[in-house]
């Protein structure tokens, strides 16, 4: 006897939503959000009102705790990055990357959707899925979702910011590029809200100030519904089949302390498997299955089941840095929180505690743009980013190069920083030419993955980010609370060099000229890019859904080709790449892959 009609491997942010819909419509349903198991007596790695989770501006100290509630990607040496190994985390906890993210609330370009669509995706274009998007949420911005599940906080006036270095942000903007111009939301799908300064929301919820993640607002809310269940610390090996019918998966405990984390536990499906483990872990399980390259299977000793040679390939990020610039010592910002101990954030914790208020809500973003170069930025960028640009950017004018914004506070790792305060300039690139793979290299479960993101394989990547520097530079130079660049996470420029990093008293006027860099200065520049980059925790596309003659891994249905009954629902069944910070994203496709589930079981209401 089967143990569920649908068993979901992964529980994280798509994983939630689709499970929460399709019990919330027919609870006579089971479904089994398989995660971590609990070996023992330990809970394993519910999300449910945990602290480091729920309370918004722990979100760093978190992922510098290096917990448990991330999985860390070792990459391989890059000749791209000097040899250096790159670490991705992923969210590893009920609720995936929404429970551990920055929160940080932004939606992709229409023309994303619709290349999805025209790559033979009927469905998926931006007429379907902005619907959707708007369905998952509640966002008191005009264009957007009224009635959904998550909560934003909707920032769009200055009135709703708390941080000066926003202000300054968007006061330099205004009157040092005023043809850009301020939009109030950046995030409303509109092609011409691209290429504008604009106020930035984010996912915590405006009345309680907690984090709007997927587990407590799709799954932890359904409290009454027996029919989900939820086990914890298990990891999916593989899925099971009959013939080319899915039946089942299998599981083997991941509990840290487990002594026998091989013995494997079968359960059995009767209506579907769903992998949703994310763009690192929906490939992994789908190759420890047999289904995947024959070179790759052949090496672990998998027999084929399916040759789909484009699983695990795809793979993409946005890449990202955040420059730290000194600002006063009264400064508003997030470092405290950041970086402090239990005592230092006692305060912040206990104003947070009596409204959902203050600095512990936060998460010290609150503008940004996403921008296109204008003319005289094409000709600083260089010929090295102009054939990119004719290729793919000019003819797609909602499609930024670059997102741009300050964040209050420190992030980086140097003690240095410590009780000083900081902002950053943080630059990532919206669709780096750059791309990756991810593939196992044992049929252990637990074993790490072969990973090559890619980073900056590609010379226009290296361009972008080299133009990146100085254009924020240039930006925080004139914002009221710059006090200089905190020299030792900038470039190292030559001693003699005019743009070499220094404390300052103060901002330069508006009109000040830019600072002029040197072959070298720009070689110091890449150094420092190579030597830094790193990810944007936005990890898709390795089990791309397009056709399988053009290396698709699921078709429009979500479906896995080459079996029956198996589907996969998260970001590594997008294409291509997106415009936006990807929780967004996730949330779309888990709303779309609900209704594709739901119709195909004959449940209705979703
Ligand atoms: C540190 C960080 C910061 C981010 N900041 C932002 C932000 O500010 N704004 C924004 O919009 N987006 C942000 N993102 C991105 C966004 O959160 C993710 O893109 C999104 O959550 C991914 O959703 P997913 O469903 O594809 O995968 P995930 O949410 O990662 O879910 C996959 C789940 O599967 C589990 N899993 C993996 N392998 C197995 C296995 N074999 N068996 C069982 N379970 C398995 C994983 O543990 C995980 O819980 C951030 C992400 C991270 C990690």
């Amino acid at each position: 006897m089967a143990d569920a009609d649908v068993i979901f491997a992964g529980g994280g942010t798509t994983a939630c939503v689709v499970a929460g819909r399709l019990a919330a419509a027919d609870p006579s349903l089971k479904i089994l959000a398989r995660r971590f198991r609990v070996r023992i007596i330990e809970a394993g790695k519910h999300s449910q009102d945990v602290k480091t989770h729920v309370q918004p501006a722990r979100f760093l100290a978190n992922l510098k705790s290096g917990g448990d509630s991330f999985t860390f990607h070792v990459a391989q040496p890059s000749n791209a990055l000097d040899g250096r190994q790159c670490i991705v985390p992923a969210g590893k906890v009920v609720g995936g990357g929404s429970c551990v993210n920055f929160m940080m609330y932004t939606r992709c370009s229409e023309s994303d959707m619709d290349d999805w669509e025209n790559l033979g995706n009927p469905g998926w274009g931006s007429k379907d899925l902005i619907p959707l998007a708007n369905k998952a949420e509640t966002c008191n911005l005009p264009s957007h979702g009224t009635n959904g599940p998550i909560q934003i906080t909707a920032v769009s006036k200055t009135d709703d910011m708390q941080l000066g270095v926003t202000k300054q942000f968007l006061a330099v903007a205004a009157a040092r590029d005023p043809e850009r111009g301020i939009v109030p939301d950046a995030n409303d799908f509109s092609p011409s809200s691209i290429n504008k300064y604009s106020p930035w929301s984010r996912y915590v919820n405006p009345q309680t100030g907690k984090r709007s993640d997927t587990a407590h607002h799709y799954i932890y809310n359904q409290s009454h519904n027996n029919n989900i269940q939820v086990l914890t610390q298990c990891r999916v090996k593989r899925v099971i089949f009959d013939g080319d019918r899915t039946v089942g998966v299998e599981y083997t405990s991941h509990h840290p302390d487990a002594k026998d984390q091989q013995t494997a536990v079968i359960v059995k499906a009767s209506k579907l498997v769903v992998l949703s483990s994310g763009a690192f872990g929906s490939p992994a399980i789908l190759e420890r299955s047999g289904i995947g390259a024959k070179n790759i299977l052949a090496a672990h000793g998998i027999p084929q089941l399916v040759d789909l040679p484009g699983v695990g390939e795809n793979y993409n990020d946005h890449n990202l840095l955040m420059t730290p610039y000194h600002a006063p010592a009264d400064e508003i910002t997030l470092s405290e929180i950041f970086h402090g101990s239990e005592d230092a954030l006692k305060a912040h914790e206990d104003r947070w505690l009596q409204d959902g208020q203050g600095l512990m809500a936060h998460n010290g973003i609150e503008a940004a743009i996403k921008i296109r170069p204008n003319a005289k930025d094409l000709e600083l960028l260089g010929a090295q980013f102009h054939r990119r640009w004719e290729s793919f950017f000019e003819s797609q004018p909602d499609k930024p190069i670059m997102c741009f914004g300050p964040m209050a506070g420190y992030t980086g790792g140097n003690p240095e920083a410590r009780g000083h305060e900081h902002f950053g300039m943080v630059y990532y690139i919206q669709y780096p030419a750059s791309i990756g793979r991810v593939h196992i290299q044992s049929p252990d479960p637990h074993a790490p993955l072969a990973f090559e993101p890619g980073y900056l394989d590609k010379p226009e990547d290296v361009a972008l980010l080299r133009w990146s520097y100085k254009w924020t530079r240039e930006v925080a130079r004139r914002m009221d609370s710059y006090r200089g660049e905190f020299a030792a996470d900038h470039p190292q420029f030559p001693p003699s060099s005019a743009a070499i990093c220094r404390n300052a008293d103060g901002p330069v006027p508006i009109s000040a000229p830019d600072l002029k860099y040197t072959s070298e200065d720009d070689a110091a520049i890449d150094k420092f890019h190579r030597a830094r980059v790193g990810t944007a925790w936005h990890s898709l596309g390795t089990c791309a859904m397009k056709p399988r003659a053009d290396g698709g891994v699921v078709d429009s249905f979500l479906s896995v080709y080459g079996v029956k009954g198996l589907k996969i629902a998260d970001l590594s069944i997008v294409p291509t790449n997106v415009s936006t910070n990807t929780y967004s994203t996730a949330l779309m496709v888990g709303e779309k892959a609900a209704v594709i589930i739901a119709e195909e079981l004959g449940i209705s209401g979703v």
